[in-house]
């Protein structure tokens, strides 16, 4: 029996998903059409009948722009959110900003491949004079500068999303909190991975598709009921195909 429902969200589009740029921690906006996603979600949350006491983001204007639209659709801005860069994107090293082309220049196709293939091979770490170090980022200044990022496989990226799914997330919860979490691709995925309890290869073929309202039922000790998306199945088949489609490397 289901006591507890959380709702989740993938970002929409960014400018950089558009050109297939490893976007990772880099905080770029959302696309026209990322815009109009995160409306739309938020416009099937209501016509469902669904409301929030607490929204969750990461530390990336992407994803609390994605809530703030669902936040105008529910007229619910009056919520508090916590933002955590636990919650960000995989960060993708000294790659962030780079586009297919330049990384297989750079790198060669065959260790390319390894990456797309591997659940724990880390891209070449950022180095600190890229413009993105995340050292020099003053949201990051309070995490120790061991724990800060600089290039993440996505078993990284499930290590550092748990603690917070477990600590923060599941805390509201269980107060009884209708908790929405506005998020990204990897970061998700880190969270589904642990409920649905998939392999590390199952979760690299798993696409969650953008702007749709994912929703997980959970019993009495916060284990998956059931999770269904609040789309039309072919409205979800059109938008997985999209996600395919849109740029492979998993970088939004
Ligand atoms: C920006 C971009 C580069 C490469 C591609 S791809 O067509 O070669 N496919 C691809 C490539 C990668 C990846 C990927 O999923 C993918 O489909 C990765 O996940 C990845 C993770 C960490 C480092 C590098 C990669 C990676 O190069 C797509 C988009």
């Amino acid at each position: 029996e289901s006591k507890y429902k959380v709702v989740f969200v993938r970002h929409g589009q960014s400018e950089w998903n558009l050109k297939n740029i490893f976007t990772g921690w880099h905080d770029i906006p959302l696309s026209e059409q990322g815009h109009q996603e995160a409306t739309l979600a938020g416009q099937i949350l209501k016509q469902k009948g669904y409301s929030f006491d607490l929204a969750i983001t990461s530390v990336l204007q992407r994803s609390i722009q994605t809530f703030n639209h669902m936040a105008e659709e529910l007229q619910i801005h009056h919520i508090p959110i916590i933002k955590s860069w636990r919650l960000n994107e995989r960060h993708y090293g000294s790659l962030q900003g780079l586009n297919k082309s330049e990384t297989a220049a750079l790198h060669g196709e065959a260790q390319v491949k390894i990456w797309r293939r591997s659940y724990d091979v880390r891209p070449p770490e950022m180095s600190i004079d890229h413009p993105d170090y995340p050292g020099k980022d003053q949201r990051y200044k309070h995490i120790p500068p061991s724990s800060l990022p600089k290039g993440e496989c996505l078993k990284d990226t499930v290590e550092r999303v748990l603690p917070f799914w477990t600590d923060t997330i599941c805390k509201a919860i269980i107060e009884g909190q209708k908790v929405i979490v506005s998020a990204h691709g990897n970061s998700l995925r880190a969270i589904v991975k642990y409920l649905d309890k998939m392999t590390d290869e199952q979760i690299m073929e798993l696409d969650i598709p953008t702007g749709v309202p994912l929703v997980y039922e959970l019993d009495a000790n916060l284990l998956p009921v059931k999770h269904y998306y609040l789309i039309s199945q072919e409205e979800l088949e059109k938008k997985m195909q999209e996600v395919k489609n849109q740029g492979k490397a998993q970088q939004n």
